[in-house]
């Protein structure tokens, strides 16, 4: 996948990137989609019911960026309400809790669902970025070695301790993952500059909010 162009308001050119957010429920991503771009915490947060998306506005490297995030219900019995919205992501964003070792053993399950739906023949050179939620907590039970080691066997993706809760490392991730996405896609820096650019529409969202 590559980046959509799109005019902002001030008509400068802006890449429109789609980050997904996968992991088991509770893992926090829905609070760190929120802290990221609404800058809350919620501690009482209800599970999401098939998925979510909101938009964010930021500068990479001096490229403009409207980063559109989604976020996904982790809950099995939710799996086939989240699914159809994997394809088209440029990056995904796969997240486990370092005080749930569970959480982490299921990465490769996450990974795999993914690369499936989203049809993504070489998961090993897909943007996958791989986030350590609630860093804050003090009962971890997953070790940054560990952590490092799976993203080292599974195409070198980089890692990220967050927490939602006091905001470390959030903008660090998301900006990361816009960054491997512009990286990736030497089109991207070429359309950039150049004026004769086929814009195409900003893409409609699916309805996201119905299921
Ligand atoms: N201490 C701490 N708690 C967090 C953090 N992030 C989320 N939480 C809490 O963890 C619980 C679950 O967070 P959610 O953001 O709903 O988790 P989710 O992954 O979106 O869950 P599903 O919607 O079921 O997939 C909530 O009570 C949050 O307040 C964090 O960084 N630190």
């Amino acid at each position: 996948m590559w980046p959509d162009f799109v005019h902002t308001s001030t008509m400068s050119k802006s890449a429109l990137v789609k980050v997904i957010l996968l992991g088991d429920g509770g893992v926090g991503k829905s609070s760190l989609m929120n802290r990221y771009v609404a800058n809350k915490f919620d501690s009482h947060l209800f599970h999401t019911i098939g998925v979510e998306f909101l938009n964010k506005e930021l500068e990479v490297d001096g490229q403009q960026v409207t980063l559109q995030i989604w976020d996904t219900a982790g809950q099995e019995r939710f799996r086939s309400l989240r699914t159809p919205f994997y394809r088209g992501s440029d990056c995904c964003l796969l997240t486990f809790s370092l005080d749930d070792g569970q959480s982490f053993r299921n990465l490769a399950n996450w990974k795999k669902e993914f690369a499936y739906y989203a049809d993504v023949k070489d998961p090993d050179n897909f943007p996958f970025v791989v986030l350590g939620n609630k860093v804050d907590v003090a009962d971890r039970q997953v070790s940054a070695e560990d952590a490092q080691r799976w993203c080292r066997d599974n195409g070198g993706c980089p890692y990220f301790e967050t927490s939602a809760k006091d905001a470390t490392n959030v903008a660090s991730a998301f900006e990361e993952a816009v960054r491997r996405i512009l990286a990736l896609d030497d089109r991207a820096d070429h359309l950039i500059h150049t004026d004769m650019v086929d814009l195409k529409k900003k893409k409609e969202p699916q309805s996201p909010s119905c299921c």
